[in-house]
């Protein structure tokens, strides 16, 4: 099983730039986690800091026990081997054949013979689809395929952790799904614990099991799937649906003027840019037939199903329809449940759930939602 990766309070300036702070949240072991963020928002600066790449300025990002933050260099070569990171540009040396390529890191860091590291190549190799494409340079392939050798070689020391930085940048729609197939069915396989940036809305609402998304130099929000997809904080519907209407503008922030000009104009029929208006939980991808079934979907079940009754009614109903009618038994819930029960027998998270995030996982700002009133249906 992948390793569980605690932030608590992280945050990192250059000079007098804060690019976010105070980031808290936790990448539950062996589950695909995707961080949304408009460009610029330091999502790569994040991916950078949990690798030890980039220094923090405060805060934790503990790692079987190991704060990379605070811990030795030592200390840190050794929790960076439980890492596996597929960089933007799959990061591949251009004078080495793929075969080498994904070689380099066992040949770099361990005294594997080259028999034993011929068998761990073509195995990772394999599994990204790539066999038979040994001696190609990295010149000479598609995008994709680079996407797909840099995975190769994340792979090949066994990490329990994967970071991808924007796997798909510079591949077509359909590459991109077909990456993103692959990133699931490697989960099926390794069970590591996964994290992805990225701005592609398809990716984050098919891939992950819990989303988060950077802005304005804070985490706006972390938890699972159905909490961003459900959510009606206007920066995280205009993100998730690609519109310009709302509080994210060219330069990252809009002011008031202009986000009342842009809805005057949208008022008047001026088509805003979007092409879609997705709401809701869509389905999640799921391992190709004949994987094994994602260890971390069955633990993330009883980790969710425990936190539920924190989470917003939206997303709870969202988690409750995505059961099999087997776990709605089994968890003793079923869907619209919670309408029917009178308002003041309804459980709800106390004040300090929501100040404090403890939450699991979840980071639901203060203001997305609230406990309903007396009489209003929907809420827990
Ligand atoms: N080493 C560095 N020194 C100084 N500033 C940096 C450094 N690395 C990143 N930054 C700044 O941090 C900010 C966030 O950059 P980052 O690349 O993490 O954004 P991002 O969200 O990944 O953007 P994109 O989606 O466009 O890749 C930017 O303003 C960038 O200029």
């Amino acid at each position: 099983m992948g390793a569980e990766v605690v932030v608590e309070g992280l945050t990192k300036s250059f000079g007098r730039q804060t690019i976010w702070r105070d980031v808290t949240l936790t990448l539950p072991p062996g589950e695909v986690s995707v961080m949304l963020g408009p460009s610029g928002t330091g999502k790569s600066v994040f991916l950078k800091s949990m690798i030890g790449l980039l220094k923090p300025d405060r805060g934790r990002c503990v790692i079987n026990g190991v704060d990379i933050v605070s811990c030795s260099e030592h200390k840190l070569y050794e929790v960076r081997k439980l890492f596996g990171v597929l960089f933007q540009d799959g990061a591949l040396f251009g004078s080495m054949n793929l075969y080498d390529n994904v070689a380099f890191p066992l040949r770099e860091h361990t005294k594997k013979s080259e028999t034993e590291i011929k068998r761990i190549v073509l195995e990772k190799m394999e599994m990204v689809g790539l066999t038979g494409a040994e001696k190609k340079l990295p010149g000479e392939i598609s995008g994709g395929m680079r996407k797909r050798a840099g995975l190769a070689r994340a792979l090949v020391l066994d990490p329990e952790i994967i970071l991808c930085d924007e796997p798909d940048s510079g591949l077509d729609p359909v590459r991109t799904a077909y990456l993103s197939q692959l990133l699931i069915d490697l989960n099926a396989q390794i069970d590591a614990t996964i994290l992805i940036v990225t701005h592609n809305i398809n990716l984050a609402r098919t891939v992950p099991d819990n989303l988060g998304m950077l802005f304005r130099r804070e985490l706006i929000m972390f938890g699972p799937r159905e909490v961003l997809l459900t959510s009606e904080e206007p920066v995280v519907e205009q993100f998730l649906n690609g519109r310009r209407l709302g509080p994210i503008g060219m330069s990252e922030e809009k002011d008031v003027a202009t986000m009342a000009a842009e809805q005057e104009l949208a008022d008047a029929g001026h088509h805003d840019g979007s092409t879609e208006d997705v709401r809701g939980v869509v389905p999640q991808l799921q391992p190709t037939p004949g994987l094994p079934e994602r260890q971390g979907v069955r633990r993330r079940k009883d980790r969710v199903m425990s936190i539920l009754h924190t989470l917003p009614p939206a997303a709870q109903e969202g988690i409750i329809e995505s059961l099999t009618p087997e776990d709605q038994h089994r968890y003793n819930v079923r869907p619209h449940m919670f309408a029917t029960v009178p308002a003041g027998h309804r459980p709800s998270p106390s004040p300090r759930d929501r100040i404090t995030g403890d939450l699991g996982v979840a980071q639901v700002p203060q203001t997305q939602w609230r406990p309903p009133a007396p009489g209003e249906g929907g809420g827990v």
